[in-house]
């Protein structure tokens, strides 16, 4: 079990947000974390990341609770990419290496160098590394901080939103790479998203957030008429086209 959130609640002083969430994951796992506005999702992400920390419950990562990870045993484990970005001036490269830094302990070796350019080229990002990251535009400096995630090469990469600035072309080309980087690297993902159909693309384990508590958690299987009209108050059908389920509102 690469993570498990173990009855989390958490509250803001004027809200109560998240409500006794449990669920777990292998490693391997791509999970959707889907909802409406307000629903809970970023919140949730936080307390996973320990930006938050829930007033009950606990988050394990491989077995470790994670209120006892601090620092760069904390980066190695968990890299969290938020869903809006406030970033200084550096170029791209050193963006990017900036999720070696938990790995470096007197100076940037061969081998970060190696992995930052490996992950630049697997993101398309190979000519933009000596552009600085204010000259960016919003799609191309998304991909840069899922870059620098990658970088960090994390056992549990969560990602708020990560395709909210993203064109067609680049949604699919960050989820795959995000698959084939759970696959190869053997660790697990959480994902925020809005865009069922994409979900149902990618993940292959789904969260659905109803005010705050988990209406349901499983396989595609929990995403089905009902439930998607229990959470979004839409009526939908769901159709296989190319042996991919599609969500169509009707
Ligand atoms: N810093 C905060 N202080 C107080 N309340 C907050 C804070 N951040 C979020 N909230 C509230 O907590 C609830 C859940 O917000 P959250 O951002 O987790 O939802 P979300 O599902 O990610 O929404 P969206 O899909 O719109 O991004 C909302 O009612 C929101 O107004």
């Amino acid at each position: 079990m690469t993570l498990l959130a173990d009855d989390i609640s958490f509250s803001y002083p004027k809200n109560d947000v998240i409500k006794e969430i449990t669920f777990s994951l292998e490693e391997g796992d791509y999970l959707a974390v889907l909802g409406t506005n307000g629903a809970g999702k970023s919140t949730l992400l936080k307390c996973l990341s320990k930006i938050l920390n829930p007033q009950l419950g606990k988050v394990y990562i491989n077995g470790i609770d994670s209120s006892t990870l601090k620092g760069t045993e904390l980066a190695k484990n968990i890299a969290y990419v938020p869903q809006s970005h406030d970033y200084s001036k550096k170029t791209v490269f050193d963006s990017v290496l900036l999720g070696r830094k938990p790995y470096i302990k007197w100076d940037v070796s061969q081998n970060d160098i190696e992995i930052v350019e490996d992950i630049l080229r697997l993101l398309d990002l190979e000519n933009y590394s000596m552009r600085y990251t204010n000259e960016l535009s919003g799609g191309e400096l998304q991909k840069v901080i899922i870059a620098r995630a990658l970088a960090q090469q994390p056992k549990v990469l969560l990602m708020d939103e990560p395709t909210s600035n993203l064109d067609l072309k680049n949604q699919i080309e960050v989820l795959s790479i995000i698959k084939e980087i759970i696959n190869i690297q053997k660790i697990s993902a959480v994902v925020t998203m809005h865009d069922l159909n994409l979900a149902l693309r990618f993940a292959n384990k789904f969260i659905l957030i109803k005010e705050g508590e988990l209406f349901a958690f499983g396989d595609a299987t929990v995403l089905n008429s009902e439930s998607i009209k229990s959470v979004y108050g839409v009526d939908v059908v769901i159709e296989e086209y190319l042996g991919i389920p599609v969500v169509i509102p009707i």
